[in-house]
């Protein structure tokens, strides 16, 4: 069986964060595991606290799963602080780790911010250029870069601006756009568009890390990252289709492996 690992912090309504990568994992067939970043007290409305893990238990947790399993493909989530950031890179250089997807996260859809503001530049220094795939969505990628995004030409832009940073593959998530939610992926040579039409629903809670994980899960599988982000984008897709009105807020997307079956993916290794 393939294996996964997810890098990220927990939300303890389900939706978002390591549950929603693990629930992600095992709805591709592949055993998920995980390293918690930081724990939230968080539910559909909102984010009311975050408790950052230290450095020292986050290595920690690294070790145990790579002296000990071998890991397919990783994802890295809600990172928080400098030093969080800073011990992720450390050791996943030390075991040579490359099949890396690198969702950088920075402000919940509630508007909390998940990586403190002077962690940005840590971030784009340590881990995106581990990065195989990183798939940062509209706002994100405008951080990053600096620059302002409002057309597919600009996503572009912004795709080719983070590829010379470091990472090897760029999507930038269109789910912040005005019409249709396309994707744009560069793999340094050619640009390729993942259209995606609005599905009309405020339960989005955890779109991101559902589509990251997914990611890492096909990558896990085998799947060249072309084909991984195209299964993905159904993957997603699907999953936002039949999210739940869970709670009083935002809801959950649906992982089931019906809806991965139904997304027309399939088995290969
Ligand atoms: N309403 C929607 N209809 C269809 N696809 C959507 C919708 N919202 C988001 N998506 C898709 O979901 C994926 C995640 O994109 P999004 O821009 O929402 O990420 P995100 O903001 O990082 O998510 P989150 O922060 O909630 O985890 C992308 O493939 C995007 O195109
Ligand atoms: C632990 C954790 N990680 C990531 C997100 C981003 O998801 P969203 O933007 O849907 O709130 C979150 N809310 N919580």
């Amino acid at each position: 069986m393939k294996k996964a690992l997810t890098i990220a912090g927990s939300d303890s309504s389900g939706g978002a964060g390591i549950q929603a990568d693990l629930k992600t994992f095992s709805a591709h067939g592949v055993f998920g595991m995980s390293v918690i970043t930081a724990i939230t007290a968080q539910n559909t409305q909102g984010v009311f606290a975050v408790q950052d893990i230290s450095p020292e238990m986050i290595g920690r947790q690294i070790d145990a799963i790579f002296d000990d399993i071998d890991v397919d493909a990783l994802k890295i989530g809600m990172v928080s602080v400098t030093d969080t950031i800073k011990v992720i890179a450390e050791k996943l250089q030390e075991y040579h780790f490359s099949q890396i997807v690198l969702d950088p996260v920075m402000i919940s859809k509630s508007g909390y911010s998940l990586l403190q503001p002077e962690a940005g530049e840590a971030l784009i220094k340590y881990l995106l250029p581990l990065a195989m795939v990183v798939t940062p969505n509209i706002p994100e990628a405008e951080v990053i870069t600096g620059l302002h995004i409002e057309t597919l030409a600009d996503m572009k832009k912004a795709a080719k601006a983070i590829h010379d940073l470091g990472a090897a593959n760029v999507l930038i998530k269109g789910g912040h756009m005005e019409d249709d939610a396309t994707d744009i992926l560069f793999d340094g040579e050619k640009y390729l568009e993942y259209p995606g039409r609005r599905i009309d629903t405020k339960h989005t809670h955890g779109t991101g890390c559902t589509l990251s994980s997914s990611i890492t899960a096909n990558i896990a599988r085998g799947i060249p990252v072309e084909r991984a982000v195209e299964q993905s984008k159904r993957y997603i897709t699907t999953a936002i289709e039949h999210s739940l009105a869970i709670g009083k807020g935002v809801g959950p997307t649906h992982h089931f492996y019906e809806l991965y079956q139904k997304a027309g993916m399939t088995d290969e290794q």
